[in-house]
């Protein structure tokens, strides 16, 4: 399994060496520009609603950001939505996922304005059909790129000399509105998915009214029964949902644009701590529960420094000691969707036009799992021994309690905030603090830390600020000079697997090893050797 699993990361990178993802535009944005942005997704997103809800959302919206937006909507200094707000086939280009359930896998892969699926299979067979899709990606143009004949064609010889005898496959055309993703509904025929795509791009131009009507048809056409009525309320109903999230996301970013606009106040976080894109959004929507599982099945490493927090770490990849020194052991392998989540972080980094070299399957990755009032002490990741970019995913396990978002309400009380401490660069504990800035990492949200927000400042979690169990996979590529450990490792992570705890026989060692296998270890039992790590 591993050896079929590498095939599809090499498939995967060759992918990614070949087609390059390319810097987005526009990356680096002056205020004005961001806030311009933020306001136009806002606009555009709150025409898109119906019109109750478009009220409701306005008399929420904080009364600053109200009047921004409605200023900007009077002097009709909008960009060009909503046909800019279209991008056909985003999110479907290069997805590569496996899905998981009640013990089966299916493959999915994006073919650029289509997504093609495989049926259920045990996990062999969905990695060598994954394989096979991650191939058969490399091998063709997207599906918008040439006329529907000729990609038919293309598709038809490269399909006959990569799919084994009797793959299933079935596809949908995807598009991409208002950083929503659109799906069509699935068909085994190529041909009625790539009519989708082109009807996604050609509504896609008309802007959210037509792409609604096209998604309505779309689905009275799969359910004939359904009246268009009732299609197109099922449609309000998913993408309103939806909506509201991005809703609350680019108010979010409005009202930051708008605070970074005040003379004598600092942008410098907004500008370097990049939002999750939404690619991943809706990934993060599917994974957590087969992820959660996944990890809660590992276990977790015996670190003196946690006892007192509330918090467990899992490490995996490259085996690095509590003193951040490359250990001469084979790397820890992590579990399958956080390998998969590996990838579409790293995905997600080259979307974003941030350094991704070192990132992807084959990186560093922690889990931290935060109990309820769990905290993480100030810190520095470690210069010497990770790289300049640091993605963090914040999940949680109750992550359906999260279903009513509001724009601006206070549901979101349950998500964590992490606070930066700006130290001018220095990684000392008692390093002076010239000032901090917080910042909220809801569940289901990517960030990276790049430029200052690594390296100029230190960022930890306060007790107060983790209002509920939290999980977060953070990943970091390697330095190529990370100092080398001069111990051996005797076997895989037997520097940090936890030995004291695993043979405990003494009461208190016993409740350790309960801790260490899932428990909470009271603060009675902690051993008093606080060696940090990051
Ligand atoms: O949980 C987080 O978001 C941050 C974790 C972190 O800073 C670390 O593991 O070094
Ligand atoms: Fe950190």
């Amino acid at each position: 399994m591993t050896e079929t699993f590498r095939r599809v990361l090499d498939a995967f990178r060759a992918r990614l060496g070949v087609r390059g993802l390319g810097k987005r535009s526009g990356a680096r944005l002056d205020r004005e520009d961001r806030l311009g942005r933020a306001l136009a997704v806002l606009e555009a997103g709150l025409q898109a609603l119906p019109r109750e809800k478009r009220r409701r959302q306005l008399e929420l919206m904080p009364q600053k950001l109200r009047l921004a937006l409605l200023s900007r909507m009077a002097t009709k200094q909008m960009s060009s939505l909503p046909s800019g707000a279209f991008r056909s086939g985003f999110g479907g280009r290069s997805s590569c996922i496996l899905e998981r359930r009640k013990g089966r896998f299916r493959a999915r892969q994006g073919l650029g304005g289509l997504e093609a699926r495989t049926q259920y299979l045990g996990l062999d067979e969905a990695l060598q059909q994954l394989a096979v899709l991650v191939q058969l990606r490399a091998a063709l143009p997207d599906a918008g790129a040439l006329e529907d004949e000729s990609w038919h064609r293309l598709f038809q010889r490269h399909s006959a000399r990569l799919c084994p005898e009797g793959m299933q496959l079935a596809f949908r055309g995807v598009g991409c509105c208002l950083a929503l993703r659109l799906e069509g509904p699935y068909t085994s025929d190529v041909r009625a998915a790539l009519v989708q795509c082109r009807a996604f791009q050609a509504a896609g131009h008309g802007g959210w009214p037509q792409l609604r009507g096209l998604l309505a048809e779309l689905r009275q056409r799969k359910r004939r029964r359904r009246s268009s009525e009732e299609a197109a309320n099922h449609v309000d109903g998913v993408y309103c949902k939806l909506l509201q999230g991005r809703l609350l996301r680019a108010s979010r970013q409005a009202l930051a644009a708008l605070k970074a606009s005040e003379p004598g106040r600092s942008s410098l976080l907004q500008s370097e701590l990049k939002p999750a894109p939404e690619v991943l959004a809706a990934y993060l929507e599917r994974l957590p529960k087969a992820l959660v599982r996944e990890i809660h099945g590992q276990r977790w490493l015996d670190k003196g420094h946690l006892r007192f927090s509330n918090t467990r770490q899992q490490e995996y990849g490259p085996q690095v000691s509590d003193a951040m020194e490359l250990l001469d052991a084979p790397p820890v392998p992590a579990p399958l969707c956080c390998r998969a989540l590996a990838l579409r972080v790293r995905d997600a980094a080259l979307h974003q036009g941030i350094e991704a070299s070192g990132l992807g399957g084959d990186c560093f990755i922690r889990v931290n799992l935060y109990g309820e009032g769990g905290y993480m002490h100030k810190h520095m990741d470690s210069k010497k021994c990770f790289g300049p970019v640091i993605a963090c995913c914040s999940l949680l396990s109750d992550w359906p309690a999260n279903r009513q978002i509001g724009l601006c309400g206070s549901s979101r009380a349950k998500d964590a905030t992490m606070t930066f401490y700006d130290t001018g660069g220095s990684a000392y504990g008692l390093a002076k603090v010239l000032r901090t800035a917080t910042v909220a990492i809801p569940r289901r949200s990517l960030y990276f830390m790049t430029g200052p927000s690594r390296f100029q400042w230190q960022h930890g979690i306060k007790k107060e600020h983790c209002p509920k169990e939290r999980l977060s996979l953070t990943f970091r590529s390697l330095c190529a000079d990370a100092p080398k450990a001069k111990v051996k490792a005797k076997a895989a992570g037997v520097l940090k697997r936890p030995a004291r705890i695993s043979c405990g026989t003494s009461p208190a060692g016993r409740k350790a090893a309960a801790w260490g296998a899932g428990g909470v270890l009271p603060r009675s039992l902690a051993a008093p050797t606080p060696r940090r790590s990051h």
